[in-house]
C-alpha cells in the first residue's frame, strides 16, 4: 500500500481508498443479483423494501472495511441475519491507488479510530431498483470525522446503461472536503431556471409544499438521495428539497461530503448540519435541502408552517455535546476495541466474518 515516504498513510486517506475499492465490487454484486432475477424482496416497512443486492452489498462492504479497519465504527442501513456467512471473495483488498496518490490535507493527518463513524447505505434507490430505474441507484459510503459528513463514495452501478449491452458501466465518485472531489464533470446548472429535484417515491403533501415554496421551473422526482445529489454534481438542477423525516444518516453522509467537497452545502430544512455521531439518532428529523449555490435563498423561501414540523440535530442554543446525550443511548459498536460496548444499534449488520480468511492484517496496521 502506498504511503507518503516514511510517514503511515493517514487513516482518512486509506478508509476512503478501501471505500472506494469496495464500492466497484458491491457495484458488480448488485448487477450479479439484478441477473439472475431473483431479488428476494422484503417489505421492511411501509414503502421500505429491501432486496438481496441490499443485503449482500452491505456484506461486502461492511465485511470489508470493518477487516481493514477493526476499531472503527461502520454502520449500515440493513439488518442482517448474523448466521449468513460472508463469501471470501466479498473482503476486498485493494486500496484505490488513485485516492492514495492525493496528499491528505493537514486537518485529517491525526485523526484518529474512535473519530471516524462509515455510515454505508448499500443500495440507495431501492424502490426504483426493484422498478428497473437502473441509473436511480447507487452506493453509498460516508466518512463522518468527529460528527461531520467529511468523506464520500457514490459508486453509480448503472452508470451509462442506456449506451447498451456493450457499455462499460459503472462510476465511481468519491471526494474529502478539504481536498476536492473526483470521477466526474463538474458543471453549473442553468441560468434563468430553477429546477429542483425530490422524490418520487416517498411524496405527501408537505414534501410536495416545500418543493413549491421554493419557485421551482420545473420539478425533476427521481429516486435515491445519492442520485439526486449526483444531478447536483452534474449541473442537472438546484436544489434537492425533501420535506420529509425519511433519510437516514447513510443517506446523506456520503452525498453531503462529496457536494461539500465542491463547495455546495447539504443540511436539513432549517439549514442547520446533520450530525454523524455515532450515537446521533439514525433518523434525519430536520429534512434534507441540498444546493450548489444559493442555499440560504432556498432556507429562507421554506415557509415557517412547514420548518416547525422539523427538528435539527443541532439543538437551537447550538450545544452539540447536550444534544448528543439527550439523543437515545445507542451503545457504538467497536470490534475488537473498546471492551464497554455490549449492546449493537440495530442497524448494524452483525456479520459473520469467518468465512472471510483473507490475511489483510497488514494492512490494517496504521
Ligand atoms: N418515508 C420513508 N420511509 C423509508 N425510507 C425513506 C422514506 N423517505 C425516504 N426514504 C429513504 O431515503 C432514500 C431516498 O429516498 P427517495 O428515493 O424517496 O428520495 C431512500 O433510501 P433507500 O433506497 O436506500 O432505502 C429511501 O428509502
Ligand atoms: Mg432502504
Ligand atoms: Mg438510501
Ligand atoms: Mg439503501
Amino acid at each position: 500500500m502506498a504511503s507518503t515516504g516514511a510517514f503511515p498513510t493517514p487513516l482518512v486517506m486509506r478508509l476512503l481508498a478501501a471505500s472506494v475499492s469496495v464500492s466497484y465490487k458491491a457495484g458488480n454484486i448488485i448487477r450479479d443479483i439484478l441477473k439472475t432475477g431473483e431479488l428476494g424482496i422484503i417489505e421492511k416497512g411501509r414503502n421500505d423494501l429491501q432486496t438481496e443486492a441490499d443485503r449482500a452489498a452491505q456484506r461486502c462492504i461492511v465485511a470489508t472495511l470493518h477487516k481493514h479497519f477493526p476499531k472503527v465504527a461502520i454502520f449500515g442501513e440493513e439488518s442482517l441475519d448474523p448466521a449468513i456467512r460472508i463469501p471470501e471473495d466479498y473482503i476486498v483488498k485493494d486500496f484505490d491507488p488513485e485516492v492514495l496518490s492525493h496528499p491528505c490535507p493537514t486537518g485529517y493527518k491525526d485523526v484518529t479510530d474512535d473519530q471516524v463513524v462509515v455510515w454505508v447505505d448499500p443500495l440507495d434507490g431501492t424502490a426504483e431498483f426493484t422498478q428497473g430505474l437502473l441509473d436511480h441507484v447507487t452506493v453509498l459510503i460516508g466518512v463522518a470525522v468527529n460528527g461531520e459528513a467529511k468523506g464520500g463514495v457514490i459508486y453509480q452501478p448503472y452508470y451509462n446503461y442506456q449506451e447498451g449491452p456493450d457499455a462499460t458501466l459503472g462510476q465511481c465518485i468519491w471526494g474529502l472536503v478539504g481536498l476536492g472531489a473526483f470521477g466526474f464533470q463538474p458543471q453549473n446548472p442553468p441560468v434563468g431556471k430553477n429546477l429542483i429535484t425530490t422524490t418520487r417515491s416517498h411524496s405527501d403533501w408537505m414534501v410536495t409544499e416545500a418543493v413549491n415554496s421554493c419557485e421551482p421551473t420545473d420539478i425533476i422526482r427521481v429516486g435515491g438521495a445519492g442520485h439526486k445529489v449526483v444531478l447536483l454534481l452534474e449541473g442537472k438542477v438546484h436544489a434537492y428539497v425533501f420535506a420529509s423525516k425519511g433519510c437516514k444518516k447513510w443517506d446523506t453522509c456520503a452525498p453531503e461530503a462529496v457536494l461539500h467537497a465542491i463547495g455546495g452545502h447539504l443540511t436539513d430544512l432549517l439549514g442547520k448540519p446533520i450530525l454523524y455521531y455515532a450515537n446521533v439518532q439514525r433518523t434525519n428529523s430536520g429534512g434534507v435541502l441540498a444546493t450548489l449555490h444559493n442555499h440560504q435563498w432556498y432556507v429562507d423561501k421554506i415557509p415557517a408552517e412547514i420548518k416547525e414540523n422539523f427538528i435539527s440535530d443541532v439543538p437551537s442554543d447550538g450545544m452539540i455535546d447536550k444534544k448528543k446525550q439527550l439523543v437515545e443511548q445507542i451503545v457504538c459498536f467497536h470490534c475488537g476495541g473498546d471492551a464497554g460496548s455490549s449492546v449493537d444499534p440495530p442497524e448494524f449488520n452483525q456479520v459473520d466474518y469467518s468465512d472471510a480468511s483473507a490475511d489483510v492484517s497488514e494492512l490494517s496496521k496504521k
